[in-house]
């Protein structure tokens, strides 16, 4: 059979970057050696060193299209590109404009069934002569998305096209998936836009092998989903694969109390309305499914929250301008006081983006001692029932409003039982976006709210906040 050359990936070059592929953007006004530790710039992602470029699509919600093309190579600007979007009526008769100076870009709108979902799915697909590249990440793709925010980048192989020859015995499973049914979740999430458009990109991802893939694909697409479907999308996803990865299959039953009081952290830039109180959806729903009460111990489950409070936006890089990438909204919050004692703070001295305000979302389960790491998901979903979906019908059906898509680690696909988190940087501990334990609010601390004025204190560039 023919050997496939193993392409020197020059992502496998930066220092800590393997097994986990999982990356920070790179923040202009810290030291770089802060910057050094797995980050990357758009620039990087799509430079000329992976390869030569046949053509890529980018999903996302918010495009700058002359800067998004400045980002490609000169070489590569030419080349076709498909914009998958959710923009409807004038924004998406600017974006026609903003592409009308280049021929080669298609636009693929994303059929939006449901009121107030959104097209949050933030991906590229980059297609070499030697083979497929995918991106999962959570900047829109605009330059302040990508200047001094906190956001997460998981960048695959390159997946190797598979080889037509007859007596090919590679480890291709069926049509060379890998253990985490990477490709045939992928798949399945692309046929929800029944788009013409990305039939090509579906049939090209069919033809690559992604056998290497070691994350499963969470996401979720408007609809309401029952039977065979319920647990395809959403929280009801991320719990079928957790469940089934981590507690049950090798850390036995026995074990299973130990980890009933073991947190879940989770971390968002947005915030929906989730009712009048935590019994309505977070405890009640969400919690319980990543908690996994399918036993009888009612432990009251720990779930910590981590949104910037109007402190941490004040002190940022960018000052209270950050707060216009977090859009809770004050109509929504007033009605949800009850969710303030769940909220701690952004935090990442370890990775010095303390101040590097985060549009980054992820969600994680940890050990009481916050050493060892159960599962870790980076994803474009914000905490709101539009992205998760909501249980109806009485729990038969998952009503979910928007597109999203997110990668989970288990230790169970990097061969152990649990990531370490070490306090040092540089061991191969998991490398989390931000600092563990959380830090709660202070007494005087109040989440930032994106539709009220901030007049009392200045920001990091002496400014103050008025919306309207
Ligand atoms: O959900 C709610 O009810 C509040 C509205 C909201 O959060 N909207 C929103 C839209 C786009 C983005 C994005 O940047 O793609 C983000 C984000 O990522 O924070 C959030």
């Amino acid at each position: 059979s023919t050997i496939q050359l193993k392409r020197y990936d020059p992502i496998d070059k930066i220092k800590h970057s393997l097994p986990y592929r999982f990356f920070l953007t790179t923040v202009k006004g810290i030291p770089d050696e802060n910057n050094a530790l797995n980050a990357l710039s758009l620039k990087e992602i799509l430079s000329t060193q992976h390869g030569q470029l046949i053509q890529s699509a980018q999903f996302n919600y918010m495009f700058h299209i002359d800067w998004l093309i400045e980002q490609y190579p000169s070489e590569f600007r030419q080349k076709p590109l498909l914009i998958v979007h959710g923009c409807k009526r004038d924004e998406l008769a600017s974006l026609k404009a903003e592409c009308s100076p280049y021929p080669k870009i298609e636009l693929c709108s994303a059929d939006m069934p449901i009121p107030f979902g959104t097209h949050h799915t933030k991906m590229m697909f980059l297609l070499y002569t030697e083979g497929i590249r995918i991106v999962i990440h959570t900047s829109n793709l605009i330059p302040q998305d990508w200047n001094q925010k906190t956001q997460g980048i998981w960048i695959s192989p390159i997946f190797p096209k598979i080889s037509k020859t007859t007596d090919d015995y590679s480890t291709t499973t069926a049509n060379s998936d890998s253990h985490t049914n990477f490709k045939r979740d992928l798949l399945t999430y692309l046929d929800r836009y029944s788009s013409k458009q990305l039939q090509f990109w579906m049939q090209t991802i069919l033809e690559h092998d992604m056998s290497s893939a070691n994350v499963h694909v969470i996401s979720s697409v408007p609809g309401r989903f029952t039977g065979g479907d319920f647990q395809k999308f959403g929280h009801l996803k991320l719990r079928q694969v957790t469940i089934y990865c981590t507690l049950k299959t090798y850390l036995g039953i026995d074990k299973q109390e130990q980890y009933q009081s073991w947190p879940i952290v989770g971390q968002f830039s947005s915030i929906g309305s989730l009712g009048k109180d935590a019994d309505q959806w977070l405890e009640k729903e969400f919690l319980t499914t990543l908690k996994q009460l399918n036993s009888s111990y009612l432990e009251k489950p720990e779930l910590k929250l981590i949104y910037p409070s109007v402190e941490n936006v004040r002190t940022s890089l960018e000052g209270y301008k950050a707060g216009g990438s977090l859009p809770y909204s004050m109509n929504t919050a007033m009605r949800q006081p009850w969710l303030n004692k769940y909220l701690y703070q952004w935090h990442s001295d370890y990775r010095n983006r303390t101040h590097a305000s985060p549009h980054i979302k992820t969600y994680l389960r940890t050990s009481n001692d916050y050493k060892q790491l159960l599962w870790f998901l980076v994803t474009s979903a914000n905490l709101s029932k539009a992205a998760w979906g909501s249980l109806e019908k009485d729990n038969t059906q998952l009503f979910i409003r928007s597109y999203e898509i997110g990668v989970l680690f288990l230790p169970k696909n990097f061969s152990c039982s649990s990531f370490p988190i070490l306090d040092d940087k540089i061991s191969d501990s998991f490398p989390i976006p931000y600092d563990l334990p959380p830090t709660k609010y202070e007494a005087k601390d109040k989440p930032w709210i994106v539709d009220i004025p901030y007049t009392s204190q200045r920001d990091s560039h002496d400014c103050t906040w008025n919306p309207h």
